[in-house]
């Protein structure tokens, strides 16, 4: 009659899971902190999707990905390894406590002695204290680990990113590159760190759960244990095709991300030009990409569930049928068959959770493609080995010989035969059309691109033989758009100079003729300045990127445009200020604007000749 009402006991899912979740608390912890991550990546970014657009990163064998990451768990690994070590304590009692239920079922409900009741269940009861403590330190310290890897596989990418030249980043959209930065670098901590301690923990539970039904019953386990494969197959078919989907939701992730960047970035032009429709359609058609991939990853996920369902329905309805016919020819207990049964409960979502693994495994190798695909992207310049740091601070003296360069993407020469010398504390004007060059100049100067013929020399040396490092102490650029980060004005000004004291910053904002006005701010230099320096003004914010280019008191200035977008009274201004820059440092002003141009400044004007594929370059010493 008892057996009859354990028959009725439904077998779903949830009840499986639910018993799974309380009796094997270490192994599915593991899995839950990564599910819930999966769950909070999934939704803070919205969909993409023309993902199709972009080539999807190389694929990359799973040895590669442990290869170049596995070192990375250097200094953990006693964490990781004390975090299996707990997990399996865990299961380890569970199955003890599974065998206590047994030994409860036969010596006391069955014979009706109470008893015989105290004993294990008092033993039930430290175990599951036990349990209960081990699970704990078994999902602290592996997230303990996990988190640690990530932070440091994040640094070490973003690192790298860090040394790649601008061309890297003008081919490419932010939004993507911002994705592998987060999303992928979490898959691969999946894969290589908290990974493996879920493979150890769920093998490890796999062979105690399978061990323990064969000590209640071999030949029972022996028939049900015959549908393992069965299990493995089925993950083995889906794990490819779970790999192709997840590599498209990374790849339609970066895409929406991109069109989500852009638009808030933009946010201003958006509303004046009234294209929110547009950027709403742009990232819906995104979004459609994401939602497919989603969409073909939720089925392979549907599918998957039942299947393996079936496979487990089929091995449970063997195990009573065959547990009952033993019981009856009294090779059974009932106590046996419950505890022999529990075990089972235990060990498919062990097996199924193995089967997880590879669809984790798959989801992880697609994003660690796109990891390895920029810590596999060389700077298009480096140091040459024989370079050597600037000794001391350099005169300033700069010279274009012969100066040859076409962008890698380009056919057509951007600059050719370049010349002209800049002596120590000289002001050069380079004007010209737009697109004849100017800004490329500087690109050159500051070794962004290396010119594809002749030389330029700072106090005689090549550039190419001195590190970029010393080479960029010495040369300061003022962008046409001043470039400043969301901190405090404190913070932008003594960007210039690390270390700079307060009073230096406040020394540079007086040259720079914007102390006034910094004073009259809320909370003067602790002010935020907002993204990008939104919050304050086009002229100020010229003010306070002359103050840092102040404090950075390089010999070598490059104005590039620096008057763009501020009106006459305001580019008057700023004009005071930029001389006090520009005093004694060699300078090379790029400007359409001669207004403000000092008369006694030398010109240098490129110039596009008809046939557009090449520079004429007309030097002229007449002053203005
Ligand atoms: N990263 C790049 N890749 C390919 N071509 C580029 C790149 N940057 C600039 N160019 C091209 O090189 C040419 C010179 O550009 P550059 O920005 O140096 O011109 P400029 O004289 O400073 O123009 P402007 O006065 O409008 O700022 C242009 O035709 C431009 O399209």
């Amino acid at each position: 009659m008892r057996l009859e009402a354990w028959l009725r006991m439904p077998p779903t899912p949830l009840v499986r899971r639910r018993l799974w979740l309380r009796m094997a608390p270490a192994v599915v912890v593991v899995a839950r902190t990564r599910e819930s991550r999966r769950v909070t990546r999934r939704l803070s970014f919205s969909p993409s999707g023309r993902g199709d657009r972009a080539p999807l990163a190389p694929a990359v064998t799973l040895r590669r990905t442990f290869r170049e990451f596995w070192p990375g768990t250097r200094g953990l690994r006693r964490l990781f390894a004390a975090g299996a070590v707990f997990a399996i304590l865990a299961a380890l009692c569970e199955v003890a406590a599974i065998g206590l239920f047994g030994h409860i079922t036969d010596e006391v409900l069955t014979t009706r002695n109470l008893a015989a009741f105290w004993a294990p269940a008092s033993m039930w009861l430290g175990l599951a204290a036990v349990a209960g403590l081990a699970s704990f330190g078994g999902t602290y310290l592996t997230a303990l680990g996990a988190e640690r890897f990530l932070l440091k596989l994040r640094d070490r990418v973003f690192a790298h990113v860090q040394t790649l030249t601008p061309d890297y980043f003008e081919n490419r959209r932010l939004g993507d590159l911002m994705a592998r930065l987060t999303d992928d670098i979490e898959a691969i901590e999946e894969l290589v760190g908290s990974g493996v301690v879920k493979l150890i923990t769920t093998v490890a539970s796999v062979v105690f759960f399978a061990g323990a039904a064969f000590y209640v019953r071999w030949d029972l386990a022996l028939v049900t244990l015959a549908l393992v494969p069965a299990f493995l197959l089925v993950s083995k078919i889906f794990a490819s095709r779970f790999r192709t989907a997840a590599a498209r939701e990374r790849r339609s992730n970066g895409a929406m991300n991109s069109v989500i960047e852009e638009s808030l970035a933009n946010q201003p032009l958006v509303q004046a030009y009234n294209r929110q429709n547009n950027e709403s359609v742009r990232l819906n058609r995104e979004g459609q990409g994401w939602l497919r991939a989603n969409l073909s990853q939720a089925w392979l996920s549907g599918m998957y569930g039942p299947l393996v369902q079936v496979l487990e329905t089929v091995c449970l309805i063997i195990v009573l049928g065959f547990g009952a016919w033993q019981i009856a020819q009294g090779r059974l207990t009932l106590g046996g068959l419950l505890a022999f049964a529990a075990y089972l409960a235990m060990l498919y979502p062990a097996v199924q959770s193995l089967g997880q693994i590879a669809l984790t495994v798959s989801e992880a190798a697609a994003g660690s493609d796109r990891v390895l695909e920029i810590l596999d992207a060389r700077p298009a310049v480096t140091d040459r080995p024989v370079a050597v740091p600037l000794i001391s601070r350099s005169r300033g003296r700069v010279e274009f010989d012969d100066i040859g360069f076409t962008y890698p993407n380009r056919r057509r020469p951007t600059l050719s035969h370049l010349s002209f010398v800049a002596e120590p504390g000289e002001l050069i004007v380079c004007t010209g059309p737009s697109g004849s060059g100017k800004s490329t100049l500087t690109k050159l100067l500051l070794r962004f691109y290396e010119p594809s013929a002749g030389r330029i020399l700072l106090d005689g040396v090549d550039i190419r033989d001195v590190t970029r490092a010393s080479l960029r102490e010495n040369v300061t650029i003022l962008h046409q758009e001043s470039m400043l980060f969301s901190g405090s004005v404190r913070e932008n000004i003594a960007y210039g100079r690390s270390g700079a004291s307060l009073d230096d910053v406040i020394r540079a904002a007086e040259l720079a003729g914007v102390h006034d006005f910094i004073s009259t701010l809320p909370r003067g230099y602790e002010t935020p300045l907002g993204q990008r320096g939104r919050l304050v003004s086009g002229g100020q914010r010229q003010r306070i990127a002359i103050a840092r280019a102040l404090l950075r008191d390089a010999p070598v200035l490059v104005l590039d445009e620096p008057m763009t977008g501020l009106d006459e009274a305001t580019a008057a201004r700023v004009m005071a200020p930029l001389r006090r820059l520009m005093a004694g440092r060699t300078t090379i002003l790029i400007t359409h604007d001669l207004r403000h141009v000092p008369v006694e400044a030398r010109r240098i004007v490129l110039e596009p000749t008809r046939r557009v594929d090449r520079i004429r370059i007309r030097r002229l010493g007449v002053p203005v």
